[in-house]
C-alpha cells in the first residue's frame, strides 16, 4: 500500500535500517506496518540479521571514537542544530506519527515538540558536565573526578509515544558523549527513522545513532548478551523491562528502566471540583489512555462523589472520537485488537463485579474497530482488574474513600511507583500526601506532569533511573576517580 500522506519533506520516510550513517533497504524479511485508523497497511520496513546488528556495534563503536574528538561546545551546536531541524519539520513528524499510531494529529505535534524540547535541553547540558577536585589526604597529591561517557548503548521504545520515547534517549546520551543503537516498536518505525535522519542532516557522524528493526526477543538477546553494549535503555511494559534487567546482568549493563504505571488520582473533599475534573480528563484521555502515566485509579472523596460524576459525564460527553487526522478529533483509535480486546475485558470484568456503566464501554464500529468510546465507569469494590492493571485504554474507573489515612493506602497498594496525581486547597494535606504517595512524581491539582527538564521516572515495578533534567545525562556517564601524587 503506497503512503497516504503528503509531506514537504517526502525523505522523512524511510523503510530501511539505519547503520553507519546509511539506509540499508533489505528488500528481505520484511514487516508490515499498519494505520490503526483503518487498517490498512502503510509500508513494509526491512528487518536485520545478526551480521546487520554486529555491524552497528562495529559502526557505533567508530562512532563514538569520532564524536570524542569534537569539543562539547561542537557537540552542543550539533545537537541545537538537530532540535532546530525538528521544529522546522514538526508538521511533517506529526503526519507521520499520526499515521502509524492514529493519534490526533494536534497531540502528534504536541508531542514532536515535547520530543525536541530533550534536544534543546541537553544540547545545553552537554557544555556542563563538570567534574570535581577533592582535598587529598595526603601532602602533594591532587584528586579529580571526571564523567566520562558510558560507552555504546542501547535503547529499545515502545509504540505509544514513538517520537519523545526515543527523543529522550537519544539527546542525553549524545550529548553525554555516547553513540547509541536504538529498536523502536515494530508498529511505529517510521517516527525513529524520520528523527535520526533529521540527526543525519544536524551532522552527527555516521553511527552515532543506528536504528534497526526487527523480531524484538531477538534484538532483545542480541543486546543484552553483546558485552559491547555497556548501558540499556529500555521504555516499555514491566514485564519485558524485568525480562531486560535479568539478562543484561551477565555484561553488567547500566541500565535505565522507564516502565508500566497505575497512576491513582485522589479528589480530597477540599478540592476545587472544576480544576480537578479538568485534571482528570487530561490525565486520562491523552493518547486515549494509552500512556504510561495516565490516571488509572479516581478516587473521590464520597462527600462530593456524585457532583465530581456528573461533570466527568459531561465532559466526557464532549470528547471526538475519530480519525487522527480529522481536525476536530480528540480520541484517536487505540493501537491493535489486542488493545481493543484487553480494554473489553476489564470493562466485562467491572460489570459482573456491580460496577455501574456510565458511559462508554464499547467500540463505535461505525469508526472502526479500534475505535474504543470514551468511558466512564464507578465502581463500588477495588477487587477489580481495572483496580490492579494497567488499563492502557480511554476507561475513567471512579472509587470512593472517606479518610486520608484509608485513600492513601488504596493509592499505594499496588506494585507500581510511576506518576500519582491529588487536588485539594489544603497545605498541611498536600504536604503530608506528598509525602505519603510512594510513587516517581506526583501532580498536585495538575493532571499534565511531563517536561524536558524534570526527572520523569519511577520506583517500585515501573522502574529504575531518570529521563529529563539534568539527572537524565547521568544515565549515560560514569564515573572515574584520578588520585595524583605529585612527588
Ligand atoms: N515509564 C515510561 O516512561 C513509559 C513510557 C511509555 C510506555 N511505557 C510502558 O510501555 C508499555 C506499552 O508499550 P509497549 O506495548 O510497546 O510495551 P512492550 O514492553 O510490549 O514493548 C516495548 C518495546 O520493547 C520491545 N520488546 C518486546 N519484547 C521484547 C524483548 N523480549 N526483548 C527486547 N525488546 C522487546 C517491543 O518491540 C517495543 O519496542 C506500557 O506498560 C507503558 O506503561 C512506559
Ligand atoms: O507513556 C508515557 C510517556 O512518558 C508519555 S509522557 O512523557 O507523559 O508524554
Amino acid at each position: 500500500m503506497a503512503l497516504e500522506i503528503t509531506l514537504f519533506n517526502p525523505e522523512l520516510i524511510q523503510t530501511g535500517l539505519l547503520i553507519d550513517g546509511k539506509w540499508i533497504n533489505t528488500n528481505r524479511d520484511l514487516f508490515p506496518v499498519f494505520n490503526p485508523a483503518t487498517n490498512e497497511e502503510i509500508c513494509k520496513i526491512s528487518i536485520a540479521t545478526e551480521e546487520d546488528l554486529l555491524f552497528a556495534i562495529d559502526s557505533a563503536q567508530l562512532a563514538m571514537k569520532e564524536w570524542q574528538k569534537y569539543t562539547a561546545k561542537e557537540r552542543s551546536k550539533i545537537i541545537k542544530t538537530w532540535y532546530e531541524l525538528i521544529i522546522a519539520n514538526a508538521d511533517d513528524l506529526a503526519k507521520i506519527l499520526t499515521f502509524e499510531q492514529g493519534k490526533p494529529l494536534t497531540e502528534a505535534k504536541g508531542e514532536i515538540l515535547y520530543g525536541a524540547s530533550y534536544f534543546e535541553w541537553y544540547a545545553e547540558e552537554a557544555k556542563r558536565i563538570y567534574g570535581e577536585t577533592i582535598p587529598a589526604n595526603q601532602p602533594n597529591q591532587k584528586i579529580l573526578v571526571e564523567y566520562e561517557p558510558v560507552g555504546v548503548c542501547a535503547a529499545i521504545t515502545p509504540w505509544n509515544f514513538p517520537n519523545a520515547m526515543l527523543a529522550r534517549k537519544v539527546a542525553p546520551a549524545v550529548a553525554a558523549g555516547c553513540a547509541m543503537i536504538a529498536k523502536p516498536a515494530s508498529q511505529t518505525p517510521l517516527s525513529a527513522n524520520a528523527l535520526a535522519y533529521l540527526g543525519l542532516k544536524a551532522g552527527i557522524p555516521a553511527g552515532l545513532l543506528n536504528v534497526i528493526h526487527g523480531h524484538s526477543g531477538q534484538i532483545g538477546e542480541f543486546f543484552c548478551s553483546n558485552p559491547a553494549i555497556r548501558k540499556l535503555t529500555f521504555t516499555g511494559s514491566t514485564e519485558v523491562g524485568i525480562w531486560l534487567y535479568q539478562n543484561c546482568a551477565n555484561t553488567m549493563k547500566k541500565m535505565s528502566l522507564e516502565l508500566g504505571g497505575n497512576a491513582p488520582l485522589i479528589v480530597f473533599e477540599d478540592a476545587d471540583i472544576d480544576i480537578a475534573v479538568d485534571g482528570i480528563i487530561k490525565s486520562k484521555f491523552r493518547n486515549s489512555g494509552q500512556t504510561c502515566v495516565c490516571s488509572n485509579r479516581i478516587f473521590i472523596h464520597n462527600s462530593i462523589r456524585d457532583t465530581v460524576i456528573e461533570k466527568l459525564g459531561i465532559e466526557i460527553a464532549k470528547l471526538k472520537l475519530g480519525n487522527g487526522f480529522d481536525a476536530t478529533t480528540q480520541l484517536g483509535p487505540l493501537i491493535d485488537n489486542k488493545a481493543v480486546i484487553h480494554a473489553k475485558s476489564l470493562v466485562e470484568d467491572a460489570l459482573t463485579n456491580n460496577a455501574q456503566l456510565i458511559t462508554g464501554g464499547n467500540i463505535d464500529i461505525n469508526l472502526g474497530e479500534l475505535f474504543f468510546q470514551p468511558t466512564l465507569i464507578n465502581c463500588e469494590t477495588t477487587n477489580l482488574r481495572l483496580f490492579k492493571e494497567e488499563i492502557f485504554a480511554p476507561i475513567l474507573a471512579v472509587y470512593g474513600f472517606d479518610s486520608d489515612d484509608e485513600v492513601i493506602k488504596l493509592a499505594n497498594s499496588t506494585p507500581y511507583g510511576l506518576a500519582s496525581y491529588f487536588f485539594s486547597q489544603n497545605i498541611k494535606r498536600i504536604y503530608h500526601v506528598a509525602e505519603a504517595l510512594q510513587y516517581g512524581m506526583i501532580g498536585v491539582n495538575t493532571g499534565i506532569i511531563s517536561a524536558e527538564n524534570v526527572p520523569f521516572g519511577g520506583v517500585k515495578m515501573s522502574g529504575l533511573g531518570r529521563e529529563g533534567g539534568h539527572q537524565g545525562i547521568e544515565e549515560y556517564l560514569q564515573t572515574k576517580y584520578v588520585c595524583m601524587s605529585l612527588v
